[in-house]
């Protein structure tokens, strides 16, 4: 029985590959594959993208999760994310390892005419937080918290760099850790690195992919470490969180589109706690 125990150097290098393969990611089409029709309709609160939006909504309606400064890490192309977020907090940071992705974000956040339309999401999320907030309100509101959007690599020890002054309050972060990590192990340092991005008792919100080994962007195809319910709880107990609810949907056959291979998608509300 022998420990398959990865040398230093075989784990930079594959590392190393996913930022390679990442080179040539598309933003505008991963946003077709995911965050429009099918899988972004809001007929049904059966749809993935609903489902999303409610366990994130949930989550801030009990107001246990506020504070100054909220950080989205590898928040991709989409905004969609801190829509919930963003009446709990002073400032949102959101970070991607790509400046296409960085350039994307802050395209809609100077409301440049042909942006990405967040629109159909924003009214859906004021609809259920029923709160009578008008969408264009939440628009402008995220549009004003969303100050910096700065470069990120989750496999740093450091993964803003010397660029953060004090941890944040909060964490978010949607379908990145397990998109970027080439196995188990990586996964869970990488877990481990954003973590000293959140103070002590703070709060993080995770949704990502469940058994997902693939998927496209456009001319790229990228690898995704295949995870389990019990893998994500147990990376989460390792880095000292405590779960406080987490939750799977099921992905239909009417949404497996060939885009990738996901069965499900996970949500963990989980809190960071003190070191005794
Ligand atoms: N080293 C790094 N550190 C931080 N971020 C990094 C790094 N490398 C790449 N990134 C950054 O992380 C990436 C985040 S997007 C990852 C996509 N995850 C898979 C995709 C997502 C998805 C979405 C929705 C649904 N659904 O059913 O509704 C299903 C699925 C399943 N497929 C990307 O922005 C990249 O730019």
């Amino acid at each position: 029985f022998t420990v398959k125990t990865q040398s230093p150097s075989a784990a930079m290098s594959s590392i190393a590959a996913v930022g390679e393969s990442y080179q040539k990611f598309n933003p505008r089409a991963y946003l077709q594959n995911n965050y429009m029709p099918p899988r972004a309709d809001f007929s049904s609160e059966d749809c993935v993208v609903p489902w999303k939006l409610r366990c994130l909504a949930e989550a801030f309606a009990t107001g246990d999760i506020h504070g100054r400064t909220l950080i989205d890490i590898g928040s991709g192309p989409t905004i969609y994310q801190l829509l919930s977020a963003c009446d709990h907090f002073e400032e949102i940071i959101a970070t991607d390892y790509l400046e296409v992705n960085r350039e994307v974000l802050r395209q809609w956040v100077r409301g440049e005419p042909d942006s990405f339309d967040w629109s159909p999401y924003i009214k859906h999320v004021c609809r259920i937080e029923g709160k009578g907030e008008q969408w264009k309100e939440k628009e402008q509101k995220l549009r004003g918290k969303l100050r910096q959007i700065l470069p990120i690599d989750v496999h740093q020890p450091e993964p803003l760099g010397s660029q953060l002054c004090q941890p944040a309050d909060a964490l978010v972060s949607t379908f990145c850790l397990e998109a970027v990590s080439p196995d188990r192990l990586s996964f869970e340092r990488a877990l481990r690195n954003v973590t000293t991005l959140l103070q002590p008792r703070g709060h993080f919100l995770l949704i990502g992919a469940l058994e997902e080994s693939f998927y496209l962007a456009g001319e790229a195809k990228l690898s995704v470490v295949p995870v389990s319910e019990a893998d994500v709880k147990e990376a989460l107990s390792k880095n000292g969180y405590h779960i406080h609810d987490f939750r799977s949907y099921l992905m239909p056959p009417s949404l497996k589109i060939g885009v990738d291979d996901v069965s499900g998608v996970f949500f963990v509300h989980a809190q960071k706690q003190p070191v005794a």
